[in-house]
């Protein structure tokens, strides 16, 4: 035999109550079906009872509501010639009912006895529809199976009566039983109710009394779920819980089931199974006293509670005297007032617990009553009171004795930039618990989910500024990678701001790369970096990574603040990397602090693995003795392109258009483009360096650089005829140009040199690079990278390896 309970919302409606029926055709055992009341009917109940206490007649537009909601409940259910047999029926208790609700309005008075007789209406009501509908099954009295004592609206059940009451009547039973949930009767037989859960806990009842082979639960979700699906989309049904977990997931907040209820099948071992009458294909969650939940994972599930109110009594007063604690929460308990989460330092100086703040003012009063003498004396002279706070649980048995899983767990929320407020974790290690600003809530959740395994993917969330060449080749690579990245490597990355110099998106939920530049002019905002750099912080997202493919100064001054928000960097600006060493330094620093990631590979060579191959000299213990590079696509480009009939001012306007040029070329025809390159390597190589210390030989006068970009482009064709005829000369002497970098014996120099057709930077074509590393280990063979050193393609790749590197995967 097995006990199915169907909850308010599975037998809702009509619709509802025929996928009931359809569930129990599908039974083979012998069921009793506890069923609650039609979803919201008792509150509309009580309502009514209420209002006809204070005297108001609006109680009779309750009570046509709930005759209505019943009688289209049948007409829906019945064939024509039944309904009026079963209206009849029905009408005996809604007369019933509206008797003594009117009662009520009479004397002007609810008493407990009266809430219970009337609170149970719905389900006598509900149980002899479906019962109706179900013509193959028997209708029971639950209220009189289940005694209680008079204690009206949180009655005891007398297990010893009860369970006698329950074996004599299903003694011989075979078929399917419907049973009205929550309610019961004191020894004279007056109805109780079995208040909060109060179906559940019949269905426990019945299930523990006749030692039932389980307990279905039937509601609207498929069970407890890893987070609140709410907020954490990825989250799942965990298939099998054991007791002590289910009911420490319920007490945090996942509200399948209400933890009591369950006591009396948890004492008799009988599994409880959650299920789904909107999807009972699905397996739900199978609570037993295993510990197994068929994966190896530490925590099962994680679950959060809302509006906590932290309140912290301090005081030297309270160190090492007895008896503090208990008076707190005495004096707490006398107000009614349940106290969630407590945390106590052994210093024994200060007490910190957490409440729903809707208790916070009763708390507070309870406390300076309480320790008003201690006050008065200062012995207690501090009490803090932190509204808005929420606390976030992990649970799982398989926490107990297994180590690492706190500092994992802070570790994590740590480096997320989440501050922890206070923390408990009882000796069972069965949960840990911690308090958070409610603004951090969804950052947390999203965190741990993820870091302990119970999220398929990592997530990444991208911040795009500038869509450019670069910036627009890296979304379309994004695209096109995305489905392999989340197959194989289950890495999510979603977009979820973006801006160019007119406009900004954003989105939470991800912005969609086939679309986002419609939706950019549809429905951006103006764009602005410091509004940019404002949402990301304010959205507070996890994983958050600002990728920045401008050119743009005041970008690059946006770091330091995303950094100690905990916002990973990856650029393809240069600007902040060759900035003042001073302020390379800190963002280095800060990112190493906050624990997330300052990422610019692109900045020389584009997407050649330059710097991490220069980071991995160095930490492996290697020192760099010269560096010797050829650095810019541009120059490179121009020297290999520029002929007799292809003039100088034509090769840059080439390199250009071939998204080898910084959007304003003048910074690569000046130099300052591959002085910025050396300035960064010479930096990874662990010298401390300024652009003041780099020499720089120009090879185009300095009036070309003054002006606008427009001017530049007027005027450069100047120039063609003298490097016209330095080229013819070169030529016959069988020399190339090479615009040459050089870092040696702590002296950096640029410049442009004439080379002879053997020299390694000869065979270096179109726009590639190549840098040469003399190291104590790679002295007198340097090691040697080589290839295309510019174009939007390989320096977008260079941006998204930095961004898959932020995930650590
Ligand atoms: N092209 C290459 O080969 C290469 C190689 C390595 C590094 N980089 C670097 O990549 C960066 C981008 O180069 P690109 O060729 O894509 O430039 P681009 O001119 O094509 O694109 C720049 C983008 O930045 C946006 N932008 C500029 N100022 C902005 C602001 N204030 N707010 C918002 N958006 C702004 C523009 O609207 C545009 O979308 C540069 O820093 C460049 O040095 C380029
Ligand atoms: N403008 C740069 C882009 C690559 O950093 C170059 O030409 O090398």
């Amino acid at each position: 035999m097995k006990v199915l309970k169907f909850g308010g919302t599975s037998v809702g409606s009509a619709e509802n109550i025929q996928r009931v029926k359809e569930i129990l055709k599908g039974q083979t055992d012998d069921v009793i079906v506890v069923v609650s009341a039609l979803g919201g009917i008792t509150d509309k109940i009580l309502s009514a009872a209420k209002m006809a206490a204070i005297g108001t007649g609006y109680f009779q537009a309750e009570l046509t509501e709930i005759n209505t909601r019943h009688y289209e409940t049948i007409e829906k259910l019945f064939v024509a010639e039944k309904q009026a047999d079963i209206k009849a029926k029905t009408t005996i208790l809604l007369e019933e009912l509206e008797r003594i609700i009117q009662g009520v309005s009479l004397i002007g008075e609810l008493t407990p006895k009266t809430l219970d007789k009337i609170g149970g209406f719905g389900e006598r009501l509900s149980s002899l529809i479906i019962s109706e509908y179900i013509p193959e099954s028997k209708w029971f009295d639950s209220s009189k199976l289940i005694k209680t004592n008079s204690n009206f609206g949180k009655a005891t059940v007398d297990f010893g009566q009860t369970n006698q009451l329950i074996q004599t009547a299903f003694a011989s039973f075979s078929g399917i039983a419907i049973v009205p949930g929550f309610i019961s009767s004191n020894e004279v037989g007056e109805y109780t109710t079995l208040g909060r859960g109060g179906s559940d806990y019949t269905g426990a009842i019945l299930a523990a009394a006749l030692d039932v082979a389980s307990l279905e639960i039937w509601t609207d979700v498929n069970g407890f779920m890893t987070a609140d699906p709410r907020v954490i989309s990825k989250a799942y049904t965990i298939k099998m819980l054991s007791y002590s977990e289910a009911m420490e997931l319920s007490h945090f907040g996942a509200k399948v089931i209400y933890p009591p209820t369950i006591l009396p099948v948890y004492k008799k071992g009988i599994p409880v199974l959650i299920k789904n009458t909107m999807d009972p294909e699905n397996e739900g969650t199978l609570i037993t006293d295993s510990k197994h939940n068929g994966k190896d994972l530490p925590i099962k599930g994680i679950s959060s509670i809302s509006n906590i109110t932290l309140i912290t009594i301090q005081g030297l007063g309270m160190v090492g005297v007895t008896g503090i604690s208990s008076r707190l929460f005495g004096a707490l308990a006398r107000q009614n007032v349940n106290v969630i989460l407590i945390s106590q330092a052994s210093s024994e100086n200060s007490i910190s617990f957490a409440i729903d703040s809707s208790s916070s003012s009763k708390a507070e009063a309870a406390i300076q009553q309480e320790f008003d003498r201690e006050i008065q004396l200062d012995q207690i002279n501090k009490i803090t009171i932190e509204e808005n706070l929420a606390i976030v649980a992990i649970v799982g048995e398989n926490m107990k004795h297994a180590t690492g899983i706190a500092g994992k767990l802070f570790n994590t929320i740590g480096k997320n930039g989440i501050n922890i407020i206070a923390i408990a974790q009882g000796a069972s290690e069965l949960n840990i618990s911690w308090v958070v600003k409610i603004s951090d809530l969804r950052k947390t959740l999203n965190v741990v989910h993820e870091s302990f395994f119970l999220s398929e993917n990592v997530e990444l969330n991208v911040f795009l500024l500038g869509i450019g060449l670069v910036g627009g080749n890296l979304l379309e690579q994004i695209k096109q990678q995305q489905p392999k990245l989340l197959k194989e490597k289950h890495l999510k990355i979603k977009l979820a701001g973006v801006a160019n110099s007119k406009k900004m998106l954003f989105n939470r939920e991800g912005i969609d790369i086939a679309t986002f530049r419609e939706k950019m002019t549809t429905e951006g905002q103006q764009s602005s970096l410091e509004n940019f750099k404002n949402e990301i912080i304010g959205l507070n997202m996890y994983n958050s990574i600002f990728v920045d493919c401008t050119a743009n100064d005041q970008a690059a001054g946006l770091y330091a603040e995303l950094l100690n928000a905990n916002v990973s960097i990856v650029t393809a600006n240069k600007v902040a990397a060759s900035s003042d060493y001073e302020n390379y330094a800190l963002l280095k620093k800060t990112a190493k602090r906050k624990g997330v990631k300052f990422l610019f590979e692109t900045n020389v060579g584009a997407g050649l693995p330059i710097i991490t191959t220069l980071n991995d000299l160095v930490n492996s213990g290697d020192t760099i003795v010269k560096i010797e590079a050829v650095l810019s696509g541009t120059l490179n480009f121009i020297f290999n392109t520029i002929s007799d009939t292809v003039p100088l001012s034509q090769t840059i306007r080439m390199a250009k258009d071939q998204g080898f040029a910084e959007p304003d070329p003048r910074i690569d025809l000046s130099g300052v483009d591959v002085a910025r390159k050396l300035l960064i390597l010479v930096r990874e190589s662990g010298y401390q360096f300024d652009m003041k210390d780099i020499k720089i030989n120009t090879f185009i006068p300095e009036k070309y650089f003054e002006g606008s970009v427009d001017d530049f482009w007027k005027n450069i064709p100047e120039m063609d005829a003298e490097f016209e005829a330095n080229r013819k000369k070169l030529t016959a002497k069988g020399l190339l140009w090479r615009f040459v970098a050089k870092f040696e014996d702590g002296k950096a120099e640029i410049g442009l040199q004439q080379i002879e057709a053997n020299h390694p930077f000869a065979d270096l074509q179109g726009s590639n690079n190549l840098v040469m590393f003399n190291t104590e280990r790679y002295l007198e063979f340097p090691m040697i990278i080589k290839g295309y050193g510019a174009g939007a393609a390989v320096t977008a790749a260079g941006v998204f390896a930095d961004i898959i590197r932020v995930s650590n995967i």
